[in-house]
């Protein structure tokens, strides 16, 4: 990332004091649309799956429906299957532009997570696929529910648990060695609690994956 992109990434982001980690963070984006009317327009008019993990020669189903857009290359793959991309619609591209301007960086593809209430969630994770490269920028964009997201290190227990609220229009971005270092997830909550978008953006290397 040029410096360029830093001192731009800088007017809006703020850097998050985690150890071991390269956090970006803004509890506010200027999205220029309506937060509320995005998350209706894409709880509504987006195909949600809800996939299938494989845990210990277990399936499982997903605890929250997804949907993954990108260019044509940027192929994925995650717990033994291919995804294809669905290609981006007019919003989802006037989003990926404004977070790649705040954060500084390009993306070619978006995971959709959609927490449809505090049952929803998301296991433990790092996002070290290789398919990110070994230091993926990754901008998670939030709308809707307030979620609390929980970092853990991989690998030092005397670092304490990481908790960061991201409510509606956060941007948080995960550079560097987060993935390496940290794996994160969202808990599920014993309050009831409305819906959650989260929109990750990132970068496929394209080629990194064949069809099949
Ligand atoms: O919902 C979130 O904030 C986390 C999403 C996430 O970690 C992912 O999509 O990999
Ligand atoms: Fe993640």
């Amino acid at each position: 990332m040029g410096q360029q992109n830093e001192m731009f990434a800088g007017a809006t982001l703020e850097p998050l004091p985690l150890e071991d980690a390269d956090l970006l963070f803004s509890s506010r984006i200027q999205l220029g649309l309506d937060g509320a009317d995005v998350l209706r327009v894409l709880v509504e008019q987006t195909p949600w799956a809800q996939e299938t993990i494989q845990l210990y020669g277990k399936r499982y189903l997903q605890p929250r429906l997804t949907a993954w857009y990108g260019a044509a290359e940027a192929r994925y793959r995650y717990s033994g299957k291919t995804y294809e991309p669905l290609p981006f619609t007019p919003l989802l591209l006037q989003l990926k532009q404004t977070v790649e301007q705040a954060s500084g960086a390009a993306y070619n593809s978006v995971l959709l997570n959609y927490y449809r209430d505090g049952a929803d969630s998301m296991g433990l994770h790092a996002d070290d696929e290789p398919e990110l490269g070994p230091m993926p920028c990754i901008a998670s964009l939030s709308l809707g529910e307030t979620r609390d997201l929980y970092f853990r290190h991989r690998h030092r227990r005397d670092l304490a648990t990481f908790k960061l609220a991201l409510p509606s229009a956060s941007l948080l971005v995960m550079r560097g060695r987060t993935q390496a270092n940290w794996k994160h997830g969202i808990r599920k909550l014993a309050r009831p609690c409305g819906a959650r978008l989260n929109l990750t953006f990132r970068w496929i290397q394209p080629g990194s994956v064949r069809p099949g």
